[in-house]
């Protein structure tokens, strides 16, 4: 005797779903499957009253109610896929454009930072091949607008790594900013008697030479791509240059502190009963510690990047 599946049906306007049940059916292969899902495509789009050609119905065949919808509620199961599929187009819309933008802001960003700090690294050494030693006491005259504006911008990267524009720590770009700009507003800036020293000359040409290999290095990773060359640059020049960077910076303190004490800037006057005031220099004492703290953090930092950047070799490039 032939046995015939239950088999359940339910439509939308495309498609025909059929279920057929084998639950008692013996099958000759060794599937356990219970049943057998079949989703035939409508060679046309539109709603049939009936599964079969013939008007009665077979012994068989039963709708299946799991998926059972009438017309007007698989219609409105369309509206309904239609809807999300375009809020989700929105959202991605959205997402893309948030991307776009971060992109361009932070290209641009690097650009300007790249064009500022490559102006003070050509003019230092162009007016050292022409001036010889000359040059490197008028450094703070030539350069330091250019600084200051460079470096009043990179207060940005502690904004970029705390929002998480850019995959970094905030401690290491905030220990970089704040400790560069203390030398930059609070020692020269503040201090006329150190605008003629050499130190500036050291302190800006160790910083900007870092900087011309490590902004077009970003800018190519805001396309997802490097070239090797510059890679190398600027996960291997930081070495000699961080701890020759920080020792200038140093002399720069060392050589402020007996200023500080004469002039009696930025001094911190104590109560009339006492009598008498701190001076700023006991202030950078504590700096110098600080500062060989700073760069004992960010050393570690740059190592774990360069050790990272060096691992990972499944990347784009030129
Ligand atoms: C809490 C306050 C305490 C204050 C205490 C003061 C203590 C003072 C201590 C002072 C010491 C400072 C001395 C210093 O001034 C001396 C010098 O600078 S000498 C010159 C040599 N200097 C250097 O080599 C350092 C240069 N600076 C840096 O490298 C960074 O500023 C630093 C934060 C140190 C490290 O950068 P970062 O953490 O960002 O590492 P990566 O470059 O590897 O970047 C990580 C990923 O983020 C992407 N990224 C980062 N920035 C951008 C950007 N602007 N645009 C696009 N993408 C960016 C980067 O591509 C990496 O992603 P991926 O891995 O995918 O490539």
């Amino acid at each position: 005797m032939t046995l015939t599946p239950l088999v359940y049906w339910a439509q939308r306007h495309e498609e025909i779903y059929l279920r057929v049940e084998l639950t008692d059916a013996v099958v000759s292969h060794k599937s356990t499957q219970r049943q057998v899902n079949i989703t035939v495509r409508k060679e046309q789009r539109g709603w049939w009253e009936r599964l079969t050609v013939q008007e009665r119905k077979p012994v068989f065949l039963a709708p299946d109610f799991n998926r059972w919808l009438e017309e007007s509620d698989a219609e409105m199961e369309i509206r309904e896929k239609e809807e999300k599929r375009n809020r989700l187009k929105a959202v991605r819309h959205t997402e893309e454009g948030f991307v776009s933008l971060k992109t361009s802001f932070l290209f641009v960003y690097n650009l300007v930072q790249f064009l500022g700090f490559s102006w003070i690294f050509v003019n230092m050494t162009v007016r050292l091949f022409i001036f010889g030693q000359d040059s490197l006491y008028d450094t703070f005259h030539t350069i330091s607008d250019v600084m200051f504006f460079c470096q009043i911008l990179a207060s940005v990267e502690v904004l970029n790594a705390a929002f998480g524009f850019v995959r970094t720590g905030v401690i290491p770009t905030l220990i970089q900013v704040v400790g560069r700009n203390f030398v930059l507003f609070i020692i020269f800036g503040s201090l006329e008697e150190m605008h003629h020293r050499p130190v500036v000359f050291f302190v800006f040409y160790l910083w900007s030479a870092i900087e011309i290999f490590r902004y077009p290095f970003y800018m190519l990773r805001c396309f997802n791509t490097q070239w090797k060359t510059l890679t190398w640059l600027r996960y291997t020049v930081w070495i000699p240059l961080y701890p020759l960077g920080v020792l200038a910076e140093a002399v720069a303190v060392i050589q402020s502190i007996p200023i500080f004490d004469q002039t009696k800037l930025f001094s911190i006057p104590l109560p009339k009963a006492i009598g008498t005031s701190i001076s700023f220099s006991h202030v950078l004492h504590v700096y110098l510690i600080l500062m060989f703290l700073g760069l004992f953090i960010n050393f570690r930092h740059l190592y774990k990047q360069r050790k990272k950047q060096f691992q990972t070799k499944k990347r784009k490039t030129h």
